[in-house]
């Protein structure tokens, strides 16, 4: 799947179902920044590829996460950062969407490798970056850790400290005590507003087993009975449910959910057919299409990894009576938390975490009545409510701003 054109397809819909009429300022991205960098690792002096992608920025500097991955295409990053303006203007946040990445495989290297990876990706973007310009954050298999070489390196040069740069922070840096679970847990108060809605047998399959998987099924336990999880190795399946704790351990230890033992080992293709009430894809893009929409069992899917779910796919699965909770809505947690830790950075004063959870709720499950409400009045799918939602108000933006 190409993400640029599935994002591109609901964009055009949703602008054409509300009579926005903004697509043809909104099919390309304001800027891209391309850059190939050289970082020091154990092989010598390697060069990288990255990108940094500020899709629109009428709402506000750009914001949105930095992934290191080996399939990082330009278009890849071009969709992230479409589905971050979406996002951010759906959450109501000043800001506007962006969106990086590195193409490494980080599995390959170690720490301290990273670490100069990190700091020669900020080296070849820092003048584009900044607390109003352009604030990145973490996304796949980035971390805490990685944010902290970032800033660190921006703030040697621009010659002063800047904690705004970057959010998904150590907390001792200006981050914030929800960050690491931020995404879950939003996605997780829109899940509970979806079954007053919908409701599901209480069966749970997670697709990814990083920071959202782990996030969520922590989250779940106890609560929902979560019968499978995968990672990028594969999956495992207990009718009976799995122990999550035992399975993060053996995560941490093994580095994969397959070496957890009594458990039936199934692919990631079979777990997203499972028989289950809530289907969690929570690792990569472009899993659920045409090809096995319609053999999805599940009746909620709510979407914490960003596209993961392709327009043809939507159709099937709305057709069908599955109600799809969107990215754009599902997993915007992550970024809502980011937006509390940059206020807290620039007002000088950090939220606590009681503070965070109420701020996030509210504005999770005020977004989620919103998104109800236009899918409602149009009789549309929650994707494309969502889009209509964000659409106007960059569209709003962009007029007073003189911009068309
Ligand atoms: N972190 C955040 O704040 C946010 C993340 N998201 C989205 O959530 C999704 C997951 O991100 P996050 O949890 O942060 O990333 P992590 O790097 O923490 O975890 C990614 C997970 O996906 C798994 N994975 C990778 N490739 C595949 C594959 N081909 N099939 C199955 N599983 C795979 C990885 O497996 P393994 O462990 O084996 O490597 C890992 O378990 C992404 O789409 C991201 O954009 C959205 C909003 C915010
Ligand atoms: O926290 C952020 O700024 C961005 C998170 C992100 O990349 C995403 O929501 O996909």
């Amino acid at each position: 799947m190409n993400p640029k054109e599935e994002a591109l397809k609901v964009l055009k819909e949703a602008d054409e179902v509300a009579n926005i009429d903004v697509y043809e300022y909104l099919k390309e991205p304001e800027r891209v920044v391309e850059t190939y960098f050289p970082a020091r690792t154990k092989n010598g002096i390697e060069y990288f590829k990255g990108y940094r992608v500020q899709y629109n920025t009428a709402l506000g500097p750009a914001k949105g996460g930095i992934r290191f991955s080996p399939t990082v295409t330009k278009e890849e990053v071009e969709a992230l950062a479409l589905w971050m303006v979406i996002k951010n203007a759906l959450l109501g946040l000043p800001f506007g969407g962006g969106k990086g990445g590195v193409v490494v495989n980080p599995k390959e290297y170690e720490e301290w490798e990273l670490e100069n990876i990190a700091r020669g990706f900020v080296r070849s973007i820092a003048e584009f970056i900044g607390e109003d310009k352009d604030i990145p954050a973490p996304d796949v298999y980035t971390n805490e850790r990685i944010m902290a070489y970032m800033m660190d390196e921006y703030e040697k040069i621009v010659r002063h400290k800047a904690f705004g740069v970057i959010t998904g922070k150590p907390i001792i840096l200006g981050g914030n005590p929800v960050r690491n679970i931020a995404t879950s847990l939003g996605g997780y108060y829109v899940l509970n507003e979806a079954v007053k809605l919908k409701k599901v047998e209480n069966t749970v399959a997670i697709q990814g087993f990083g920071n959202a998987g782990q996030g969520i099924a922590k989250l779940l336990d106890g609560q929902y009975k979560i019968v499978a999880v995968s990672d990028s190795k594969g999956g495992i399946y207990c009718k009976d449910g799995i122990d999550i704790e035992k399975l993060i351990e053996v995560k941490k230890k093994t580095g994969s959910v397959i070496n957890y033992e009594g458990c039936e080992k199934i692919t990631n293709e079979q777990l997203l057919e499972l028989d289950v009430g809530i289907l969690i894809p929570a690792a990569i893009e472009g899993v659920i299409t045409k090809q096995n929409a319609d053999k999805i069992k599940a009746k909620i899917i709510l979407e914490l990894a960003n596209g993961p779910t392709t327009r043809e796919a939507d159709k099937i699965l709305y057709e069908k009576g599955v109600l799809v909770l969107p990215d754009v809505l599902a997993n915007a947690g992550g970024v809502t938390v980011s937006y509390i830790e940059w206020v807290g950075n620039k007002r000088g004063m950090p939220f606590n975490e009681k503070e965070t959870k109420e701020l996030l709720k509210e504005k999770m499950v005020h977004a989620f009545l919103d998104v109800l409400e236009v899918s409602n009045k149009y009789n549309i799918d929650m994707r494309l409510a969502s889009y209509i939602i964000a659409l106007e108000r960059v569209k709003q933006a962009m007029r007073y701003r003189g911009l068309i």
